[in-house]
């Protein structure tokens, strides 16, 4: 596929989940315990094929055959780690993108190094809100309001290219505009509802919706994630519109994605190259 320089976003972004709908790409998912449901949801619901697989003695015959792989690190322990690094690893050697959630990254001196130590395993995308990919970016401890963001995402953008150039990752920071860089160039995603943060493991699960548009474009990260952005905003667009608060708007979340034409998505994608 032509990058995004070459072509619209609009139907970059159709033709990437046209890709998933078709190959149906059997994302891994090491996942916190709030986010497991509505990530496996919400993959199905795009036509991926979502596994919450995280025993170290399956990784090596089960982490291969994956086509791409999800870590999110939400309620991480000592015991989930060394799982995290061997999936990450096995993806790296064996040529499967893998997309990292650094949930919290700086509640805690242990998060933080369990993040950066993962960050060094090379992750083909970083999606964090604001004050993840800050406290990240930066190494610091306590600058962050647990799970939640206590930053817009535009506060973050040096933040952003920073890290996309020290670890090589394409960075993502969610927020009213999503940002995703590689470091060169950025671009803002405008799609989505605030109603999204009354929902827990929304973020969570458009960083594993990510995976699985990287999943059916590996050497276009950066067009992969803004359009896996883009998508999950416009379906949350779509949702609102039937939506009495945040339950229900989960449903019509999940409905939206699944549902989702090509009219829609080419009259509402927002992407916008901002370098
Ligand atoms: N103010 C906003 N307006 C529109 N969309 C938003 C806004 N804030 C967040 N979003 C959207 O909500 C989704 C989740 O992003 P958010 O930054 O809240 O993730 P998060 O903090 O990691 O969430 P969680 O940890 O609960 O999974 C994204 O799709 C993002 O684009
Ligand atoms: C609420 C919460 N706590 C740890 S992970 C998680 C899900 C949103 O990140
Ligand atoms: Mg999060």
């Amino acid at each position: 596929m032509e990058g995004a320089g070459a072509m619209e976003w609009g139907p970059l972004a159709w033709s990437l989940l046209s890709r998933v709908r078709q190959q149906s790409p059997l994302v891994q998912c090491i996942t916190n315990f709030v986010s497991m449901d509505l990530m496996a949801n919400v993959l199905l619901s795009a036509g991926a094929s979502p596994a919450m697989i995280h025993s170290l003695e399956e990784l090596p015959e089960f982490t291969p055959n994956a086509h791409a792989l999800c870590i999110n690190v939400g309620t991480l322990t000592s015991h989930w780690l060394p799982a995290m690094k061997a999936a990450a690893s096995l993806a790296v050697q064996h040529g499967k993108p893998w997309v990292l959630d650094p949930v919290a990254a700086g509640a805690s001196s242990f998060r933080l190094k369990a993040c950066t130590e993962l960050v060094d395993l090379r992750p083909t995308v970083i999606r964090g809100n604001g004050s993840e990919i800050m406290a990240l970016a930066d190494a610091t401890v306590g600058t962050a309001k647990g799970v939640d963001s206590a930053h817009n995402s535009m506060d973050a953008v040096e933040a952003a290219k920073s890290l996309a150039l020290s670890s090589g990752a394409v960075v993502a920071v969610t927020g009213a505009v999503d940002i995703i860089t590689d470091g060169h160039r950025v671009a803002g995603a405008a799609n989505g509802v605030a109603l999204l943060q009354k929902i827990t493991a929304t973020g969570c699960s458009v960083t594993a919706l990510i995976a699985a548009f990287v999943a059916v474009d590996p050497t276009h990260a950066f067009e992969a994630t803004a359009s896996a952005l883009s998508i999950f905003g416009v379906a949350a667009e779509m949702g609102i519109e039937m939506a009495k608060g945040p339950a229900s708007l989960r449903v019509h979340l999940i409905d939206s994605l699944y549902g989702i034409d090509e009219a829609s998505v080419l009259s509402r994608v927002k992407i916008t190259h901002m370098k």
